[in-house]
């Protein structure tokens, strides 16, 4: 068995010596430009067209992030370059789930025990104890509630939050309420107080966190972006701010990365800022769990994990 691995910025040798570790018998490499060799695996981020295209003989494409918008938006351009029939395959939690569950639990109590009014107190050397936020006034919804939107949603409801979610289709996740497609979205908006996006990047979800949107949330409202920039309309977002129904809002990824240095996002105090971090991919989980799916594949079973080129994610 032959693997192809090509990574703009992963440490290369790492992944072919793991790789090479979990699947002795396979003949592991990096791809180069010029390799037009077969191939039966692929492993990529951001992969040249002619690393793909016409390699009908690939049993499976890897992608090495959740996030497969930035191939299939290749592939508008370059149909060719995913043969027919290869099916892609994308990164199911492999550690990301415990990192998003991190950033969101970890931003929602700051908010909830009203940390960022204390800070901007401190800087004032006011000491001035403000009266508690209540549970029952923050409804916590999550946009998106598939592998990485579901247990942030489940890690919020541990801490007894009212936590509600919102999908294609419905969910039975043990006390959360869930709402499913474009009918029952204002409902869903209706009353949340804290909007965590974690939404695949799809036709569909470009630019759904705008003023409508905004406008439907409770207020004084949070809003916190761990998906894909292009979501967020950031001047509607600016205007929600300003107008004082947004309350505070957490950014981790936006429509142009890196962030522009002119951006007014970066100077607007209730705007927290990370550089696309929320959650990375780990280089050991994610290499079992291809193993584990080439295993699979191997044994003609259908492992899950592969995307869907129809519905965009
Ligand atoms: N910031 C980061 O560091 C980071 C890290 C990993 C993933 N991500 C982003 O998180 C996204 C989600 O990852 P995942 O593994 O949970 O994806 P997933 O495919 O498991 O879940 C997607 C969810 O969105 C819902 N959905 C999709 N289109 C919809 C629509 N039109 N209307 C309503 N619901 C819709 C699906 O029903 C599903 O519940 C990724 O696509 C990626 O963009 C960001
Ligand atoms: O989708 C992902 O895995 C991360 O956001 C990196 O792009």
């Amino acid at each position: 068995m032959d693997i192809i691995f090509h990574h703009p910025t992963f440490d290369t040798q790492f992944w072919l010596d793991g790789m090479q570790q979990l699947i002795p018998d396979a003949r592991v490499r990096q791809w180069r430009p010029g390799d037009n060799q077969p191939a039966d695996y692929a492993l990529v981020w951001h992969p040249p067209v002619e690393m793909l295209s016409g390699h009908s003989e690939l049993k499976g494409v890897f992608a090495l992030g959740a996030g497969v918008d930035s191939i299939l938006s290749k592939l508008q351009t370059h149909p060719d370059m995913l043969p027919e029939g290869v099916p892609l395959f994308r990164l199911e939690d492999t550690g990301m789930a415990l990192q998003m569950q991190e950033y969101a639990v970890s931003q929602v109590l700051h908010w909830f025990r009203r940390f960022d009014d204390y800070q901007a107190l401190k800087l004032q050397a006011k000491w001035l104890p403000l009266e508690d936020y209540r549970r029952e006034d923050f409804t916590i919804g999550v946009l998106g509630a598939g592998v990485l939107g579901g247990k942030v949603a489940e890690s919020l409801a541990a801490w007894d939050f009212p936590v509600r979610c919102w999908s294609r289709s419905k969910k039975n996740y043990p006390g959360i309420t869930s709402y499913a497609g474009n009918e029952e979205l204002s409902d869903f908006l209706n009353g949340t107080r804290v909007l965590i996006n974690l939404l695949p990047n799809t036709p569909q979800t470009v630019g759904i966190i705008n003023s409508q949107m905004l406008n439907q949330l409770a207020d004084e409202a949070y809003v916190m972006n761990l998906a894909r920039g292009v979501h967020l309309v950031e001047n509607d977002l600016l205007a929600a701010l300003d107008s004082g129904k947004v309350k505070a809002a957490m950014l981790d990824v936006f429509a142009k990365e890196p962030l522009p240095e002119n951006s007014p996002l970066w100077k607007h105090p209730r705007i927290a800022i990370t550089p696309h971090l929320a959650a990375v991919t780990r280089p050991q989980e994610a290499m079992e769990y291809i193993a584990k799916t080439i295993r699979e594949i191997e044994k003609g079973e259908s492992p899950s994990g592969q995307v869907s080129l129809h519905n965009g994610y």
